[in-house]
């Protein structure tokens, strides 16, 4: 039986199609992947979870045979690899660890060209691919090219390991932890930057992680799995934390669900508050009046291009008669974007003086605020969405359960 995902659709090809994969390592009394069949569709990230020791890594690893399968057959774009050269096959897939595994004698130019130069590739073609390379990962060749991976940064390292890997241009990219090593606001980065490059390249990656956000940042799908690779639900990452499909997946997301989905919604998904806002030159009388008898505790003061200057509360205009707007009151702290999360949203306003999270556009420009009231509502929408998908049953009607059908 094949495991495909929930509300795939048909007409999409699948690159990668493992069928009964089993892997039991020798000496062992146990399958470390047990009758694994799943299909993995172009062009998505598609995300391995679930607990430590249950064959995440195995499985990935048999994709491009650094481990063999004992049994089962892995079929790329069409073609039985199960048996194929094991070079060739690695030529066509990318792949990148958590280690990165540069090769520390070589710069990072060498590095990058290790497949091109492999396949042949005259120096010309080459060098060209390698500077296209850097820079997809944002690294300037002139700068970095010549250097040796102990001159960079972890993060540094870890993108010149995705430029290595995209180096043949392969359809097919396995990452096993990549970012894992990395402190959180680097990997955070690191996380935007990929889905970035990857909206442009969309390759068909296989992506390991233990890390349920990671999971939900990062995937178009989400496999969760049990011990053995035994499949707890294969979905989108919408379906998985709002219709878990038993036990074992709403006790692996855990409780945080609702805070998780956050992660899935944009600002620019909800309609902004308005906040009361002035130019630099109002006087101070018109804030006055603007703020008396109001909820507000101060008005949001614009620069000359619309951009949000300072928090100006009337407490802040006693004693300061003559005194600019853009001199008193508060900086306006970090802004968030339409394109930013509602959970940076949420991150935001619970630190900023008024509780409230200011939405600039691409030019700085004030276009609303968030609150917390959005937040809720935003919550409690996604609830009922959830209570919709789960009627009929316990863990929800129709889901995909280990080897279910959609
Ligand atoms: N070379 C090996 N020899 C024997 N057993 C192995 C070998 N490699 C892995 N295993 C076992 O196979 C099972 C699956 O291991 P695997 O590394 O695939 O898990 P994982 O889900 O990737 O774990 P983690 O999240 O901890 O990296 C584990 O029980 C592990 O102990």
């Amino acid at each position: 039986m094949i495991t495909s995902p929930t509300n795939s659709q048909n007409a999409r090809k699948v690159m990668i199609r493992l069928e009964n994969l089993t892997k039991r390592f020798p000496g062992q009394k146990h399958n470390a992947v047990d009758d694994l069949t799943l299909d993995i569709y172009e062009g998505e990230i598609v995300v391995l979870v679930g607990p430590s020791g249950c064959g995440k890594t195995t499985t990935m690893k048999t994709i491009n045979r650094i481990i063999e399968p004992t049994s089962g057959r892995i079929i790329l774009d069409g073609d039985d690899v199960t048996s194929a050269d094991p070079d060739q096959l690695r030529r066509r897939i990318g792949y990148v660890i958590q280690q990165v595994g540069l090769f520390p004698h070589m710069t990072i130019g060498e590095n990058v060209a290790t497949v091109p130069k492999l396949l042949g590739w005259d120096s010309k073609r080459v060098s060209a691919r390698v500077d296209e390379l850097l820079e997809m990962v944002n690294m300037a060749p002139a700068e970095y090219r010549d250097r040796y991976p102990k001159q960079l940064s972890g993060g540094q390292r870890q993108r010149v390991g995705v430029a290595r890997a995209l180096g043949a241009d392969p359809d097919v990219m396995l990452m096993d932890e990549p970012f894992g090593a990395i402190d959180p606001i680097t990997r955070d980065r690191l996380q935007n930057e990929f889905l970035r490059l990857q909206s442009e390249v969309r390759k068909t990656i296989v992506f390991v992680t233990h890390d349920i956000d990671e999971a939900i940042k990062m995937g178009d799908r989400i496999v969760i799995l049990q011990e053995a690779s035994r499949v707890a639900q294969y979905d989108t990452p919408e379906r998985i934390l709002t219709a878990p499909a038993n036990e074992f997946v709403a006790d692996f997301i855990g409780k945080g669900a609702s805070l998780k989905r956050l992660n899935l919604s944009h600002v620019s998904d909800i309609d902004l508050t308005q906040w009361p806002t002035v130019r630099t030159n109002a006087d101070h009388t018109e804030v006055r009046n603007m703020l008396r008898g109001s909820a507000f505790g101060a008005v949001l003061v614009l620069d000359d291009g619309g951009r949000p200057s300072r928090w100006v509360g009337a407490e802040d205009l006693d004693g300061a008669s003559g005194r600019p707007l853009s001199e008193l009151g508060l900086e306006p702290g970090v802004t968030v974007r339409p394109t930013d999360t509602l959970s940076d949203a949420l991150n935001e306003l619970v630190a900023a003086p008024y509780g409230v999270a200011i939405v600039t556009g691409s030019n700085g420009a004030y276009q609303g605020i968030v609150d917390i009231n959005q937040i809720n509502g935003a919550i409690r929408s996604m609830r009922s969405t959830a209570a919709q998908a789960n009627s009929g049953s316990a863990y929800g009607a129709g889901v995909a359960t280990a080897g279910g059908q959609p």
